[in-house]
């Protein structure tokens, strides 16, 4: 079967388990996976995709179905497991045991999961060959790759540790390559639970967990783009009627032939790239993490325009102060001043030089994307060099005393 083919069992899935898709958009294949594009122009407020409850992919579902197929003794053990553990686990059983008689009531996605991108068209950095990786050496988004992927792979040898235990050929099967496709379609792919639980808010109490929402994630992503995710809860108790169901509506009025996009949120390209594999150039919603040690020190994050300094700016005057407590006198203010400046200078050093067009050994498409971060990243830190020369020079510091 062709990927079009795929695409188009997706949508005759998502129909008749009770889904939407509006009769002018199309699935086409794109070199990420597929794109919606719509077929004749569409008003605005167009619903363009629901997906029922039912065929959620959530952190209990999956623990369901995965005690099913592991059987009751590993149920303990699966308990302990994180969503991306279940979730990832549950998507490479589509891939091990395929749609036969043995998965029949189970394993539930098939149509959804023929229809992700493969392996090969993946572009977050845990895809990224030796070389590609190395081109981001020196920047926030190296150590968060190494992280990561630390944990992940714990994660996977974990999960395979309880499939080993069930049956020998399943874990033989269930590769790192298997499990890292999997949790990369959940990272790129996610929304949050609170979209399908019954007093809908996305910023109640407590961390959202990662859902995925076939047919809802198919959309590619636009900064800004007027979008709502709407839910349609049937029923009054804490488990939903049936008909219930998530929908897509695109505000704007969309032209025919043109691509319909879904709006992520505001996320910078270190986020996009990690998560997601794919960067936006001159990204308004770029931000650099710093780091200051000692007592006084912490961790922050700073957007273009120098956006969410001052509290930097605070730490490092508490540190350079002799006297702690003490009003800052106007030596403090330039100590500060080029503390900050030495620190930034030493981040653009180190930050990775790319180039377009690329070497040899270094895809396109992986080289624009550090591009794009690495243009971000040295914006950013050139907007500090700005906001200290400021504070030095522009009498936002007290006159110096005589
Ligand atoms: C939720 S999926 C969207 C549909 C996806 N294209 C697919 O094939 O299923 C998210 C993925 O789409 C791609 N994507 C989304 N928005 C993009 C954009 N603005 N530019 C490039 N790729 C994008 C990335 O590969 C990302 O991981």
């Amino acid at each position: 079967m062709s990927a079009e083919d795929h695409l188009h069992e997706l949508k005759v899935w998502l129909e008749r388990n009770g889904g939407y898709f509006h009769p002018h958009v199309r699935l086409r294949k794109a070199p990420s996976g597929c794109s919606v594009v719509a077929s004749e122009s569409l008003p605005p407020d167009s619903k363009i995709v629901s997906c029922p409850f039912t065929l959620a992919i959530t952190k209990e579902s999956t623990l369901s179905a995965l005690s099913v197929l592991l059987g009751s003794p590993s149920t303990t053990r699966l308990t302990s497991w994180s969503e991306r553990q279940l979730i990832s686990t549950y998507l490479s059983f589509h891939w091990i045991i395929g749609d036969g008689e043995s998965s029949k009531g189970v394993l539930a996605h098939f149509p959804y999961v023929k229809s992700l991108p493969a392996r090969d068209q993946l572009r977050t950095p845990l895809h990224f060959t030796e070389a590609e990786l190395e081109l981001l050496k020196g920047s926030n988004l190296y150590g968060a790759t190494l992280d990561r992927r630390r944990e992940w792979e714990a994660e996977f040898e974990e999960c395979r540790g309880v499939i080993s235990a069930v049956d020998r050929e399943w874990a033989d099967q269930f590769t790192w390559e298997l499990y890292l496709t999997a949790a990369t379609h959940l990272s790129s792919r996610a929304f949050p639970s609170t979209l399908i639980s019954q007093n809908l808010s996305l910023t109640s109490p407590g961390v959202p967990e990662p859902i995925l929402l076939p047919g809802v994630d198919s959309l590619n992503h636009a900064r800004a783009e007027p979008v709502s995710w709407v839910q349609s809860y049937l029923g009054s108790g804490p488990v939903p009627d049936a008909g219930s169901c998530l929908s897509l509506i695109l505000h704007n009025p969309i032209a025919a032939g043109a691509e319909l996009f879904n709006n992520y949120g505001p996320k910078p390209n270190s986020e996009l790239i990690l998560g997601y594999g794919f960067s936006l150039p001159n990204n308004p919603d770029d931000t650099i993490v710093l780091k200051i040690g000692g007592p006084q020190g912490g961790k922050w994050e700073v957007g273009r325009g120098a956006r969410g300094v001052d509290p930097i700016w605070d730490s490092v005057l508490a540190m350079v102060q002799p006297e702690e407590g003490a009003e800052p006198t106007y030596d403090d203010h330039l100590d500060t001043a080029d503390a900050l400046a030495e620190m930034v200078q030493q981040l653009m050093d180190k930050l990775p030089r790319v180039s377009v067009p690329a070497p040899d050994d270094i895809r396109e498409d992986v080289a624009l994307m550090i591009q794009h971060y690495v243009e971000g990243q040295r914006e950013i830190l050139e907007s500090l060099v700005e906001y200290t020369e400021t504070k030095e020079w522009h009498g936002e510091v007290p006159a110096p005393e005589t």
